[in-house]
């Protein structure tokens, strides 16, 4: 970790840590109430960002009513149950670093296991041919050239962003010396002398909608925070087997929101989306979709910008975060939980896990931690893949995903029981897994995006600064919540 960042959180957890000390922090048992119209603080949307900054105006005295467009909170912590199974289709690892996370846990009584499910070996599906990733560097099928040619397709983008690094301080994104990444990450990769053939397989993991869309500085961005997490070797992929410590909330990630919500002396208010914004000299009204007005005297706006677009704001939001809001760019991910009857792999003798050029792109079969047994296949899609899908439930993406299997793997015939899925591009609340900066995006509003407009504050992980996931929400949630305090 950077000794920037090092130096930067002990002072801002103590501040917090001393706010919450004071928090009353359980709550009763109640239902979900209408609820107050007139509040200090209105909060829109009951993500962990909401929820953090409801958690922290509350243990300050102040009257706080977060509204939530969806019928349940947690936002991108989602847990489904089906049968029995129980599946992360948001977020599920909480990093090393994730110290607010972590505190909340502890103070809400939330677990924290290091157990998660563990990932097995590769089978490469690439230009129509299955080998091995032994095979790869020689493979008829790599059309890579040069020393791509040893690098394994699942390693190529996150490998070659970070050996090219250009910083590894996680604050130094907003150097204005940076801004010259501020690029579209392919174009980027073609200045490199990276061939087509190897920006089409790394395309394929990038985490956005395409390498032609996301800004390189974007991309950076992450590798950085990831490299103070532990993630530091460039001959290793992301996900999977590197050296990144992990927690996993025990019973599901959302365990941790419905408590944060639990302790919220006012209930929050679901299925209350709001649609319009109007600020006045002293107080904020905002209008829900059912027609009720709240008022407060701030207001937070806690959900992601993809869904902000949607409500209208009177007078007009400023440049910065009118065209933060309306160019927002998030990448698309849709997930298929299957449970693994048979193993496909000793009929084949082939490595467990996929990794493909396929629509369905990746399949990651995990070992369980308890009984050891592979038992779980999690595809997963990403980006424009995840998008080309969506225009259909996903129970019908799932059967398409079925017969890309039974194609590339007819050993997985009869093999896999489909489970659940989900589709974070169909959430019309949140449309994608996590804001990225589309080329020039960070030059034109990354460091005004989230400045307060009068009474209005934005929280919400799209504003993150130095951390990343569920951490970069408590950050920005934290954030918002001390611009008000320091007003009040
Ligand atoms: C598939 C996936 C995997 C992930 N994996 C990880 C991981 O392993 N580790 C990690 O740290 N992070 C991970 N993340 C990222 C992490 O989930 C997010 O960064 C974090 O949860 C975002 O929190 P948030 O409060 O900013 O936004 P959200 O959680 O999106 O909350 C925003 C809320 O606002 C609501 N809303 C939207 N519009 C309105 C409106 N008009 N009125 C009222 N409410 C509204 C939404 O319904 C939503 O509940 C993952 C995310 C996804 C999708």
């Amino acid at each position: 970790m950077s000794q920037g960042v090092r130096s930067f959180l002990p002072s801002r957890r103590a501040v917090v840590g001393g706010l919450l000390a004071s928090a009353p922090l359980l709550g009763s048992a109640r239902a979900w109430a209408k609820g107050p119209q007139s509040v200090d603080v209105v909060i829109i949307g009951a993500g962990l960002a909401g929820l953090n900054a409801a958690a922290i105006l509350e243990g300050q005295g102040l009257s706080v009513q977060v509204v939530e467009a969806s019928d349940r909170v947690g936002g991108r912590l989602r847990t489904g149950r089906a049968d029995g199974y129980q599946a992360e289709l948001g977020a599920s690892e909480v990093g090393a670093l994730y110290g607010r996370v972590r505190d909340a846990c502890s103070r809400l009584n939330v677990g924290l296991t290091n157990k998660g499910g563990i990932p097995t070996d590769f089978l490469l599906h690439v230009n129509g041919a299955s080998l091995r990733p032994e095979d790869w560097a020689t493979a008829p099928v790599n059309m890579t050239r040069g020393a791509e040619r040893t690098i394994l397709p699942y390693i190529l983008q996150t490998g070659l962003f970070q050996r090219w690094l250009p910083f590894k301080d996680t604050a130094a994104w907003l150097d204005p010396s940076n801004l010259a990444y501020d690029v579209s990450a392919a174009e980027f990769m073609r200045a490199k002398g990276v061939s087509e053939a190897a920006i089409r397989l790394a395309d394929i993991d990038v985490n956005g909608p395409s390498l032609e869309s996301i800004s390189a500085l974007s991309i950076f961005r992450d590798l950085a925070r990831a490299r103070a997490e532990g993630f530091t070797d460039p001959n290793k992929p992301q996900y999977g087997v590197n050296n990144m410590e992990r927690s996993y909330i025990v019973g599901g990630s959302d365990v941790l929101p419905k408590a944060m919500a639990a302790a919220l002396k006012t209930p929050v208010r679901l299925l209350s989306p709001a649609v319009a914004v109007d600020q006045g000299d002293d107080k904020v009204r905002v209008q829900l979709a059912n027609g009720d007005v709240l008022t407060g005297k701030h207001l937070v706006v806690a959900a992601p910008y993809s869904a902000v677009r949607n409500i209208r704001f009177t007078p007009g939001l400023p440049d910065a975060q009118a065209d933060a809001i309306a160019g927002a760019l998030y990448s698309a991910t849709t997930q298929f939980h299957f449970r693994i009857t048979k193993p496909y792999w000793e009929k084949d003798g082939l490595p467990p896990s996929l990794w493909t050029d396929l629509p369905f792109e990746r399949a990651f079969a995990l070992k369980s931690p308890e009984t050891g047994a592979i038992d779980t296949l999690i595809v997963w899609v990403n980006g424009d893949g995840a998008t080309r899908w969506d225009d259909r439930e996903v129970e019908l993406q799932s059967d398409l995903v079925r017969a890309e299997l039974a194609k590339v793997r007819p050993s997985m015939v009869g093999s896999l029981e489909y489970i659940l899925g989900y589709s974070w591009g169909r959430n019309p609340y949140v449309r994608g897994n996590k804001h990225v900066f589309g080329p020039g995006q960070v030059k034109r509003f990354a460091t005004e995006m989230g400045k307060p407009v009068g009474r209005i504050h934005f929280a919400g992980e799209h504003l993150r600064r130095l951390e990343h996931g569920m951490e970069s929400a408590m950050e920005t949630g934290e954030a918002a919540a001390l611009e008000i305090l320091e007003k009040a």
